[in-house]
C-alpha cells in the first residue's frame, strides 16, 4: 500500500454564502505528481491555501504529511514547501540572498543553508544569475528561483499554485522538467494546480478535475481517457438540430452516444474511421450538409468535455452556458 501524503476529508470553504470549495475528498500518494485541474474560479487556490494552512476550512479538514491542517498548523508548515501564484521573491535581493533569507526563516544553520542554496541554484540552473538582483530576472527565472526557495527546508510535500501561468510555452515546459526532476531526485510528493489541460495530461501522475468547488473526477490521464471508451466524431452541419434527430434514430453498430454541444455534435463511436462514411451518408440522404468533421482519439479535452459538459478553452473565452443534452442510441440491425 502506498503512503497517503495528503488526505482531504470533506474539505470546504465558504466566503459568506458562497461555497468556493465544496466538501472535497481525495488522497495524494507518496512520490506522485497530483494535478489539480480546473478553470479560473474553480476553487484551486482556495484548496491550496487551506492545505498549506493559509486559510482555515469552514468545514472538514485535511491531513498533510501526517498532520492535521487545523490542529497541527505549525507541523504542517514545517513539513511542506509552497510556491504561491503571486511572486514572493524579494526583487531587491539577489537569488542567493533570497534563498538564504528563506533558510533563515526556517532556522537552518548558515553553513547548511549555504550548501543547500548552492545545490538548489544548480538544480534550477540559476547558478550563473545567483548574484544578480531578482528585479533583473525573467518570469521563468523568478519561478525557478521560487521553486528553489520553497525547497530549502527539504520538504516532503511541495504545493505549486499555477507555476506556469503567464509563461511562454518553452519556459512552461522547462518548469515542468524541474518539477519532474524534483519528484525523481528528491522523491517528493507534488500537488500542483493548473488550468492547462495539456500540462495535466503530460505531467500529472493523477489528476483531479475540479469545477465550481467540486471534484468531478480523479484518475491517471490514461484512466480518465479510458472512460470515454472510444473515438469522438465532431460534426458541424447546416442544421445541427435535425442532424441530432437523424443520428439519434440511426441504428448502427458501434455508435455509443450522440450529444449536442455549443460547437456542434459529438458522436462517440467504437471505430471512428469506419463509422464516419456511414454517418455522412445518412446525413446527406436527409438533406443535411456537413460543414466540418473531425475524428479524434480521446484527449484530455474530450475527457474534460465529457465530465463537465463544456470545453475548458471555451469557458475561458465565453461565459455562455453550453447547451448539452444526451441521447442514448438503441442498437438494431438492418
Ligand atoms: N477571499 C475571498 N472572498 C470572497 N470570495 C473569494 C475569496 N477568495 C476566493 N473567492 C472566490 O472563490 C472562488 C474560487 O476561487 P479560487 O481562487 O480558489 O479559484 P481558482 O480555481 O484558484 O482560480 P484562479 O486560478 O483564477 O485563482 C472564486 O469564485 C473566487 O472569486
Amino acid at each position: 500500500m502506498r503512503n497517503v501524503m495528503i488526505k482531504a476529508i470533506n474539505l470546504t470553504k465558504k466566503f459568506g454564502n458562497f461555497v468556493a470549495v465544496d466538501h472535497i475528498n481525495f488522497e495524494v500518494y507518496d512520490g506522485e505528481i497530483f494535478g489539480f485541474l480546473g478553470p479560473n474560479g474553480a476553487g484551486k487556490s482556495t484548496t491550496i491555501k487551506m492545505l498549506t494552512t493559509v486559510l482555515k476550512p469552514t468545514e472538514g479538514t485535511a491531513i498533510v504529511n501526517g498532520y492535521d491542517i487545523i490542529k497541527e498548523q505549525a507541523k504542517v508548515r514545517q513539513s511542506i514547501g509552497v510556491v504561491p501564484q503571486e511572486y514572493t521573491a524579494d526583487e531587491d535581493l539577489t537569488g542567493w540572498e533570497n534563498i538564504m533569507m528563506m533558510a533563515g526563516l526556517y532556522g537552518i544553520p548558515r553553513s547548511v543553508a549555504e550548501e543547500r542554496a548552492k545545490e538548489l541554484l544548480e538544480m534550477v540552473e540559476l547558478t550563473y544569475a545567483a548574484n544578480r538582483k531578482v528585479s533583473t530576472y525573467s518570469g521563468g527565472m523568478r519561478r525557478r528561483l521560487e521553486i528553489a526557495m520553497s525547497l530549502v527546508s527539504r520538504p516532503k510535500v511541495l504545493f505549486l499554485d499555477e507555476p506556469t501561468i503567464g509563461l511562454d510555452a518553452q519556459t512552461r515546459a522547462a518548469i515542468w522538467q524541474y518539477i519532474r526532476k524534483l519528484k525523481e531526485e528528491y522523491d517528493m510528493t507534488i500537488f500542483v494546480t493548473t488550468h492547462y489541460l495539456e500540462e495535466a495530461d503530460m505531467y500529472g501522475d493523477r489528476i483531479a478535475i475540479i469545477d465550481k468547488g467540486k471534484i468531478l473526477a480523479i484518475g491517471s490521464p490514461k484512466e480518465l481517457k479510458e472512460r470515454i471508451g472510444g473515438d469522438v466524431i465532431s460534426l458541424q452541419t447546416n442544421n445541427d438540430e435535425k442532424a441530432l434527430t437523424v443520428l439519434s434514430n440511426l441504428f448502427a453498430d458501434g455508435i455509443l452516444e450522440v450529444k449536442k454541444f455549443q460547437d456542434g455534435i459529438r458522436i462517440k463511436v467504437k471505430n471512428g474511421e469506419e463509422k464516419a462514411p456511414t454517418i455522412l451518408e445518412v446525413l446527406m440522404k436527409n438533406g443535411i450538409k456537413v460543414t466540418r468533421m473531425s475524428i479524434t482519439e480521446p484527449t484530455m479535452d474530450e475527457v474534460y468535455m465529457e465530465i463537465t459538459g463544456k470545453s475548458l478553452r471555451d469557458e475561458e473565452a465565453s461565459s455562455q452556458e453550453m447547451f448539452a443534452f444526451r441521447r442514448t442510441l438503441r442498437r438494431a440491425r438492418g
